[in-house]
């Protein structure tokens, strides 16, 4: 290795520096990566298929004892397969829809839900149940006998996705013609019409309203990978259809599985117990999200869980257990994840207030310029030593940079006279933890103001201005207040820890929420972002709040920069 002290490269003291301890982490390598059991050990979210604060809700406790029981099929049916008595009632609650409540005081550390394993619509069931379940099967043992030959592990004909997608369609497709042949039936029936997902905007809307905003990058992943499972499906129900495997009036078109993928979307729950399995779960998908909710529950497969009457019990169930009290008719919530208000709105339909949600970011994507840096393969190679991929997204805060931000952008940028410093340079900074000088240039400096122009660059890829989208956005506030709240929607038939270094600099010159800000949003709920100018108006918050953060960012990297100067010439002196 070169001697850096020799060449270009030369260690400075980060005396008089803010803290440079290394904090490097992949944060979203890929914008979909499956949600990490966060404090939540099981979440609502997102698939492997599709990896390749808020405003508090309501804590007004709900009626537990007038009001009418909800949705009396679906819960009679839950019964019927194996759903013991449990201390949570379904009950109407708002903007969210429907809920589980506490239908008493409940102490802490009591099991709040028990989902057996019978319950559970998981890709291996949707497979046995499908209508294609002969050409599905010919698959498995066609690629079973392909992994002898090359040591491939699935036993799942398709990605777990695509098979859950499958049958939801069809069982949706075969309601809405009256045929009630599946067991799944009054599961399917109480599934929403719309789940308000990002898979229900028109295609022109999602471009128009994302321009500018990194979120376009989630909205394409999403719609990529669900238009890419439709293209593996699509020549198997052709088949299918060939075959006489599927009825007449099963109609599995694009639309259909978009609406499934969409349920998905928004209710799939993964079970970190059993391997990160993917499953749809009755009655545990109908818990609501907060993100209080992240430091008080446990979702999961326990494995010594009982269910059942004591004597035919069987071990093994989906378990909800709390480490906090309710009191009767408190709406009990799960996290669905550290996520950022265009998140939730992307994946689940709804929009938290952005101003009010911790989870509110802009992730920053940074990645090797390969087109116009002759460096390229070298940087992407000093990465990879460091176990670095040659992009990332790092989540802007307002409250300070991502750790590992300034030392990634640092080697980006850097163009070192000697090529093969480009390694002593990732090794002083992603493992010395220090920014050297490199060729006489401060390669910290090189950071900010490289944070400078990108957030410069940013916040010109925005069509809107400010003014427009904070009029836009408190537009919402008056779409939403006369909005009656509606019953549940239907389908078919009748209906990381994050590590923030806090970043030096004056405040900027975002504005104090006053009362008709966006800031003083509420909640839009999945009824109101199905509405064209109500989700117009939501992302419109998201761009505010997205720009606010670009302006602080930069503002306090043009800070720090002064500084760095300022400390420099002291040194010279
Ligand atoms: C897993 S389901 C929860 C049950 C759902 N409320 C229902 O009626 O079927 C997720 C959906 O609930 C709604 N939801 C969950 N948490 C919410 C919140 N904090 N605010 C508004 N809507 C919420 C959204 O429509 C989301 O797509």
């Amino acid at each position: 290795m070169t001697n850096p002290s020799r060449q270009g490269l030369t260690k400075t003291p980060v005396t008089g520096r803010p803290s440079l301890h290394l904090n490097i982490r992949p944060f979203t390598a890929s914008p979909l990566s499956p949600i990490r059991a966060g404090r939540c050990n099981a979440v609502l979210g997102l698939d492997r298929l599709f990896t390749g604060g808020s405003q508090s809700p309501s804590p007004q406790p709900v009626s537990i004892a007038s009001d009418p029981e909800l949705e009396p099929d679906f819960q009679a049916w839950l019964q019927g397969e194996g759903l013991s008595t449990q201390p949570l009632l379904l009950r109407q609650c708002g903007r969210e829809g429907r809920g589980l409540v506490a239908s008493r005081p409940l102490p802490r550390g009591e099991v709040l839900l028990r989902v057996p394993d019978s319950l559970l619509l998981t890709a291996e069931r949707a497979a046995e149940e499908s209508c294609l379940a002969p050409l599905l099967r010919a698959r498995s043992t066609a690629a079973a006998s392909n992994s002898t030959d090359s040591g491939a592990s699935s036993s799942l004909p398709l990605p777990e996705w695509s098979l859950l997608a499958l049958l939801l369609a069809e069982l949706r497709c075969r309601l809405a013609a009256g045929d009630r042949t599946s067991r799944w039936d009054p599961y399917v029936a109480v599934l929403p019409q719309r789940p308000g997902t990002i898979l229900d905007w028109p295609a022109k809307e999602v471009k128009q309203l994302l321009r500018g905003s990194p979120l376009i990058r989630l909205a394409d992943s999403i719609t990529g990978a669900a238009a890419s499972s439709w293209q593996e499906l699509e020549p198997l129900i052709a088949q299918g259809r060939k075959d006489g495997l599927i009825p007449e009036y099963v109609a599995l078109e694009k639309a259909d599985l978009d609406w499934a993928f969409g349920v998905l979307l928004s209710r799939c729950i993964r079970l970190p117990s059993r391997g990160d399995m993917q499953v749809l779960a009755p009655w545990a998908d109908l818990l609501n999200h907060d993100v209080e909710a992240e430091v008080g529950c446990h979702l999961d497969w326990d494995p010594a869980a009982e269910v059942g009457p004591p004597a035919e019990a069987v071990s093994g169930a989906l378990v909800l257990r709390s480490d906090r009290q309710y009191s009767a008719g408190q709406q009990v919530y799960v996290s669905y994840g550290p996520k950022s208000s265009g998140e939730l709105l992307l994946s689940y339909g709804f929009c938290p207030p952005p101003a009010a949600n911790p989870h509110q970011d802009y992730k920053l994507r940074l990645a090797v310029d390969r087109q116009s840096d002759p460096l390229a393969d070298l940087k992407v190679e000093a990465l990879a030593r460091h176990g670095l991929p040659a992009e990332l997204e790092f989540p802007l805060k307002l409250e300070g940079l991502p750790g590992g931000l300034l030392q990634y952008l640092a080697l980006l940028d850097a163009r070192p006279k000697v090529a093969q410093e480009t390694y002593d340079l990732a090794s002083l900074l992603f493992e010395g933890g220090t920014f050297p000088l490199l060729d006489g240039e401060d390669t910290l400096a090189l950071a900010l103001r490289g944070l400078s122009s990108r957030c410069t660059a940013a916040l010109k890829a925005y069509p809107t201005s400010m003014e427009i989208d904070q009029a836009l956005a408190a537009g919402a506030v008056a779409a939403v207040a006369n909005r009656q709240q509606r019953g549940p929607r239907r389908a078919a038939a009748a209906t990381t820890t994050t590590v923030t270094r806090p970043i030096a600099g004056p405040p900027t010159s975002v504005a104090p929420p006053s009362p008709t800000s966006p800031d003083s949003l509420p909640t839009l709920g999945t009824e109101e972002v199905c509405v064209s100018s109500v989700r117009a108006a939501a992302v419109a918050g998201i761009r505010v709040r997205e720009r606010q953060i670009l302006q602080r960012t930069q503002a306090a990297a043009t800070a720090q920069l002064g500084e760095v100067k300022r400390a420099a010439r002291t040194r010279r002196r």
